[in-house]
């Protein structure tokens, strides 16, 4: 048969674009809110990690880790056609005290996509709003990120979400000579509560009462429904719940997040900044896990205070647009009982109790004084604790317990509620709540360590467990052990 020539397929299919739908969302808010600028390139980029789930969730075409324009652009080196890239100003209170302006110092936004999703890159160079910084992250912190983003969606909290890090051979001075990297954030939206505080605290109310609309129209859209009521109050309320929430799965979790500044809050309730972050080992209620914190603000325990403190200052900032107190103090009153019931649902689910009964808090509560007076492994007794059920034997949790007398005490409590309902749908339930794995900082250190040298096997191992958290993979024991003693060394301090 002849070859056809007008219907053949050409010799090599063009590629598709990397991206295509960008659209204005954030950037249509004008220039009181950002400098537009193209982010800075860095030499001979390498792929150090990619997220396939995320590649599907932007509509990237298949294989585009194996593209040389994605490795470009990811690291910041060509700005894909349509992208208008842009850094945002923000301000916001650290450690407590107001630190005027601040704004993206190394991020840079590429914009929003067809998905919905915006895309920003992390490390890629010096901003307006760089301060003294040079715009760079390093390799070390920036695998961090990536990986507990994902994590972290893994098991179901409210996070940015990470694409991809790109690495270069660029020197970047931080305590040591490290190496650059970028990470590929991805979220709906990247404001924060700085963002309100930054034309509040300038008196430009005309911006403030613009990014108010724009997050209310874009993501909160409900909060119009009340014609009766200020959509401002009812952002702030939303804000509230939602970041009650977040912050409640953290503390069910063992996360301890370690520079809540309200310019790391997200105006959406997601965790953003994966900076001195730590997945608790054992059970410390006042484990400070940013070794910067030196009065320990930022303390595990302290967290779900400080989420309330963090929404006055939001509050604060939206007072000249909701114009009354005691309307903006009630929408900061759901905090505490939305966080105390999201807090008990989650152990609840934990502990494999299917409803609330009368007796739960009180055995959450000695629970956590047990865990904290033996300074019990977090995710280990939990896992355990689900097999127990599972298996209806318990020496092996009674084992992490020093006070085996105040352990049987506390279990005898907790046999009498789950007496109550089908032990194997209670242990189901645990077993798909409490992680087999979690970030834990040796664990992310060793793949760190592992790249500094070029091999990233263990990342992709330890992304892929991450990845799906309640599966136990045979061979992979040791990702799901007890930390080794030098885990108690790692100092991960706000040095990014
Ligand atoms: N190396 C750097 N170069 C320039 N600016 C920086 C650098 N590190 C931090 N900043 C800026 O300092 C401020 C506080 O930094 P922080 O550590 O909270 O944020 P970050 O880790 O840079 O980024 P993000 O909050 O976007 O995850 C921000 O304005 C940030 O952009
Ligand atoms: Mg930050």
């Amino acid at each position: 048969m002849p070859a056809s020539t007008d219907c053949a397929p050409p010799a090599t299919t063009p590629a598709q674009p990397l991206l295509a739908g960008w659209h204005d969302g954030f950037a249509a808010l004008g220039p009181a809110f950002y400098t537009e600028l193209r982010p800075t390139p860095l030499p001979a980029p390498y792929w150090v990690g990619t997220s396939a789930d995320m590649g599907t969730l932007l509509g990237l075409p298949a294989g585009w880790q194996q593209r040389g324009d994605a490795l470009q652009a990811f690291t910041g080196n060509a700005v894909p056609p349509g992208s208008r890239p842009l850094a945002s100003v923000y301000s916001g209170h650290q450690f407590g005290v107001w630190a005027g302006q601040l704004g993206d110092g190394r991020a840079i936004l590429l914009g929003e996509t067809a998905a919905g999703q915006e895309i920003q890159l992390k490390g890629c160079g010096r901003t307006p709003y760089s301060r003294m910084g040079d715009g760079r992250a390093v390799l070390r912190s920036s695998i961090r990120e990536f990986l507990c983003s994902e994590a972290m969606a893994a098991l179901g909290i409210p996070t940015t979400r990470a694409l991809c890090v790109t690495g270069s051979p660029q020197p970047v001075q931080r305590e040591e000579l490290e190496s650059a990297a970028v990470v590929t954030r991805v979220a709906p939206s990247f404001i924060r509560f700085g963002h309100f505080e930054h034309f509040a605290a300038r008196g430009q109310q005309a911006e403030l009462r613009q990014l108010a609309d724009y997050v209310i129209d874009r993501y909160y859209p409900e909060c119009r429904n009340d014609a009766n009521a200020n959509p401002c109050a009812a952002l702030l309320r939303a804000v509230s719940e939602r970041t009650a929430r977040l912050i409640a799965q953290w503390q069910a979790v063992g996360f301890c997040h370690g520079v809540m500044n309200t310019d790391n809050m997200s105006i959406l309730g997601l965790t953003i900044d994966y900076g001195p972050f730590q997945f608790l080992d054992a059970f410390d209620p006042g484990h400070i896990c940013n070794h910067s914190d030196h009065q320990g603000r930022y303390a595990f325990d302290r967290q779900p205070g400080v989420g309330y403190w963090n929404l006055l200052c939001l509050a604060r900032a939206l007072l000249p647009l909701i114009q009354d107190v005691e309307q903006a103090q009630a929408a900061l009153d759901s905090y505490e009982p939305v966080f105390i019931a999201a807090f008990m649902a989650r152990l609840r689910a934990k502990l494999g109790l299917r409803q609330a009964r009368a007796g739960d808090e009180a055995l959450v509560d000695g629970l956590q004084r047990l865990l904290a007076a033996g300074r019990v492994d977090y995710p280990i007794f939990w896992r355990r604790l689900s097999h127990a059920v599972a298996a209806n034997q318990f020496e092996p949790v009674r084992d992490l317990f020093a006070d085996r007398a105040g352990f049987d005490a506390w279990l005898l409590q907790y046999q009498e509620l789950l007496a109550l309902d089908d032990q194997a749908l209670e242990a189901d339930l645990m077993l798909k709540t409490n992680p087999c794995y979690v970030l834990r900082n040796h664990l992310g250190e060793e793949a760190i360590r592992a790249a500094k040298l070029g091999d990233f096997s263990a990342l992709q191992t330890l992304q892929g467990l991450l990845a799906r958290p309640f599966d136990e993979l045979p061979g992979h024991e040791a990702y799901a052990g007890f930390p080794p003693d030098w885990a108690s060394t790692i100092s991960i301090s706000c040095s990014s």
